[in-house]
């Protein structure tokens, strides 16, 4: 299927097991590829009909400056079911990067995939 995608989006966070991380905003990146079958958006011309990068965006940076978590795991795994939930696309694979984190290494992080690619795809 198509995929619609965003990529380095920087949002600050409280995120992180320990005290220290408790107290402050750290910068997290995320990188989403979101399935969508763009013909109708193409035909119409019309943003109605498309998966609208912007509006996903403005989602992402509300959900992860009101929810504060420990594990990145229960961040990306809510956010992921909340963005499903809101915006229907069937599936998704979201990355979230904390960077400059672990000194040894320039980002850590996770990547997950949710939903079925090919639910609906009659092409
Ligand atoms: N798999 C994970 N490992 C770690 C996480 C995490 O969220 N998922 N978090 C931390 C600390 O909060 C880290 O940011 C600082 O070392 C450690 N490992």
């Amino acid at each position: 299927m198509d995929r619609v995608f965003i990529r380095g989006l920087k949002v600050d966070a409280v995120i992180g097991v320990y005290d220290w991380e408790k107290q402050v905003r750290q910068p997290l990146v995320f990188d989403l590829e979101m399935a969508w079958d763009i013909r109708l958006a193409a035909a119409t011309d019309d943003l109605m009909h498309a998966l609208n990068y912007q509006a996903v965006t403005e989602f992402i940076e509300r959900f992860v400056r009101e929810q504060h978590f420990q594990l990145l795991e229960s961040l990306l795994e809510r956010l992921a079911e909340a963005l499903r939930k809101e915006f229907g696309m069937p599936w998704l694979g979201i990355q979230v990067e904390k960077p400059a984190v672990v000194p040894q290494a320039r980002a850590v992080g996770l990547y997950i995939e949710r939903g079925d690619e090919l639910a609906g795809d009659n092409r």
